[in-house]
């Protein structure tokens, strides 16, 4: 289903580029309630294989949202598709209204989605400062880039203080732990200023200390933005999560708050099967 190129298209998408920063501004100050992203009808095949069934999802503006699903259930694949790393077999991807399937994966950062990898993006040599900045110029305009810079931006200075890592900005971020590292990316993605942060399996790897700082984190970050994590941590779950969706399959299995879906019985055979007791 590629789409025969069209003229003016990339000037086209640079004004809903503008129009969406616009309405962002304006979107923060209203209602949670809104719909920000909502998936219909997507399907995604590999070779024959159908990775993603017909998924339908909404997720509202301000909502933490949980994806969980057993290995393979495709919630990597759902994330590659709202960034457009993947794109459809069929389906729709509307971010704010905006069609985001067939975008290019830059236009969609700049429409104010941001995600992390399951693989560092930091760069080591760099401090923990100019990794920020360097994250935080991606949504800048030209003429700001090439203008003096002088001391921290306000944006920097944010999300080094939301993510704990002002008494760290000087050290290259190669020395960082795994969880300084961790929260220096979502720090990244904080600077970029986006409306919807999608975080794979943030706390994979993280001592329980640094996973009960990343909860903290998560629940601070998810007052000013939408957020949507994947994870498969049951405890964490259980401890930060709101709204659960559970994939299988290539498909929405159960969506609702923790308890009803730990409580669902189709969740505990297909995801929950070997934590049973824990369940209960
Ligand atoms: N590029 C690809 N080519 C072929 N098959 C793929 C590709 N990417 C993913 N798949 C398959 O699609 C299915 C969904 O994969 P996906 O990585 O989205 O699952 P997941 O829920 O994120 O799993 P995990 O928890 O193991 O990361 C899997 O069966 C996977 O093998």
């Amino acid at each position: 289903m590629s789409e025969p190129p069209v003229r003016g298209a990339g000037r086209a998408e640079e004004r809903a580029e503008a129009a969406m920063s616009e309405a962002e501004t304006a979107g923060r100050a209203e209602a949670g309630a809104r719909e920000l992203l909502e998936i219909r009808g997507l399907q995604v095949v590999f070779d024959g294989f159908r990775a993603i069934d017909g998924v339908d999802l909404t997720v509202r503006q301000g909502e933490l949202r949980f994806l969980i699903g057993p290995n393979g259930a495709g919630k990597t694949t759902l994330i590659d598709v709202i960034t457009g790393l993947t794109r459809p077999s069929a389906g729709s991807v509307r971010f704010a209204g905006t069609e985001l399937v067939g975008r290019k994966e830059h236009r969609i950062v700049r429409l104010g989605i941001g995600r992390t990898f399951q693989t560092s993006v930091v760069f080591e040599e760099l401090t923990v400062v100019e990794n920020l900045d360097l994250a935080a110029t991606f949504r800048r305009p030209l003429w700001a880039l090439l203008r003096r810079r002088r001391g921290v931006s306000d944006t920097v200075a944010e999300a080094l203080e939301t993510v704990g890592l002002t008494d760290l900005a000087e050290r290259p971020a190669g020395v960082l732990s795994h969880g300084q590292r961790q929260w220096l990316e979502i720090g990244m993605l904080i600077a970029q200023r986006p409306r919807l942060l999608l975080l794979d399996e943030p706390v994979a790897g993280m001592s329980r200390q640094e996973r009960e700082r990343t909860g903290e984190l998560l629940t601070t970050i998810a007052e000013d933005h939408t957020v949507v994590v994947v994870e498969h941590d049951m405890e964490f779950l259980r401890r930060y999560a709101s709204q659960v969706t559970v994939l299988h399959e290539g498909r929405v299995l159960v969506e609702g708050d923790v308890a009803q879906v730990r409580a669902d019985p189709r969740v505990q055979e297909v995801y929950l099967g070997r934590t049973a007791e824990e369940a209960a």
